[in-house]
């Protein structure tokens, strides 16, 4: 279990990580979503040992993770960091860019454990490639693959932290690799946190989701729940597309009014439904996105709101029904 308390990280001009504090069980994910200069890179490197904090601690199984001042090789030999830009060694292939990492042990166990990652992670093609005749994506899953490979017998399970692991590779990438840590923590045991501006993937494989806003963590909980119940404004539009309006605007939905106009509500665009008895609207954009499409509906002059279907055909101009369900419009805060 890694634990962070009351973590706080100055630089001369701004607090980047203020009074954080989180627990990550073993064998479980977790995922932070923020903006950039959110503080991520920092926390990350808090969390790694690799930077000092100005206040709070770090434990790991109960023994605390001291930082460069208090070492002289930095870090935590059971918590791995993968950076934002990898960091392989250019010169030479992806194979030894792993075996590296396993340099201690015996050639017979490496060469099993290197082929069982080169497996593991899709790389066995591409093992005597070096670094820059690889893709991002491939890049990317050999600093994992060198991250987790030293699993050290008897130990308590590796934590491996992933700097932004999905914003530079497409798609299919960003799937295998989703896929890539879902079973390094089903089947290897291991305890995952990344960071990310992006929480699509959050979404999807995290355990719990955080979201960090000015270096501070101002929202934590399971995806559903963050999702569905985002305490701010900020942490509703991190975690995907909302309509954010004030109170006073519900009854164009169809809705009561409530007893503060100014409050800010969040309404996700699935809430709304397309249904020719409801309130009626004008549509003023279709974004087809393969299997839905995302649909701007103009309700007043003050009031238009984003909504999905799966309905084709449907062109701006068009008139609409719309409806909402009372339950899906969440209160939030500024
Ligand atoms: N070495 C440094 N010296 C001074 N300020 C720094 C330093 N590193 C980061 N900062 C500042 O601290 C804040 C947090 O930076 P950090 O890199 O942790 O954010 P981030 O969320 O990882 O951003 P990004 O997503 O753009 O990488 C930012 O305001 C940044 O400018």
């Amino acid at each position: 279990m890694l634990t962070a308390t009351k973590l706080t990280k100055y630089y001369p001009d701004v607090r980047a990580v203020r009074n954080v504090s989180l627990t990550l069980d073993a064998g479980r994910i977790m995922a932070l979503v923020g903006e950039s200069g959110s503080g991520k890179s920092t926390l990350l490197n808090l969390l790694a040992g690799l930077a000092d904090a100005d206040a709070g601690e770090v434990r790991f199984n109960d023994e605390r993770v001291v930082g460069p001042s208090e070492k002289l090789v930095p870090g935590h030999p059971q918590i791995r960091l993968v950076p934002q830009e990898y960091q392989l060694m250019p010169n030479v292939s992806v194979r030894e860019n792993i075996t590296f990492a396993l340099r201690y042990y015996e050639k017979n166990y490496r060469d099993f454990r290197v082929n069982e990652l080169l497996r593991l992670c899709r790389l066995t093609d591409v093992q005597h490639r070096l670094p820059r005749q690889v893709s991002g994506g491939e890049k990317q899953r050999t600093a994992i693959a060198r991250a987790v490979a030293d699993r050290s017998p008897g130990s308590a399970g590796v934590v491996l932290l992933l700097d932004e692991p999905f914003s530079h590779l497409d798609l299919p990438n960003r799937l295998i690799v989703r896929d890539l840590l879902f079973d390094l923590v089903q089947h290897d045991h291991m305890t995952c946190l990344f960071v990310t501006h992006d929480a699509t993937d959050a979404l999807s494989i995290a355990d719990m989701l955080g979201i960090l806003r000015d270096g501070k963590l101002v929202q934590l909980g399971s995806p559903f729940d963050v999702y569905r119940q985002p305490a701010t404004a900020y942490a509703a539009r991190m975690t995907g597309t909302a309509n954010i309006l004030k109170a006073k605007h519900l009854p164009a939905l169809g809705l009561p009014k409530t007893d503060d106009p100014d409050a800010l509500v969040c309404l996700r665009p699935e809430a709304i439904m397309f249904d020719d008895t409801g309130v009626v609207g004008t549509v003023r954009a279709v974004f087809f996105r393969g299997s839905f499409s995302e649909v701007d509906v103009e309700l007043s002059r003050y009031v238009c709101v984003r909504a999905l279907t799966n309905r084709h055909g449907l062109r701006a101009g068009q008139q609409v029904g719309v409806r909402v369900a009372a339950e899906s419009v969440w209160q939030i805060g500024y």
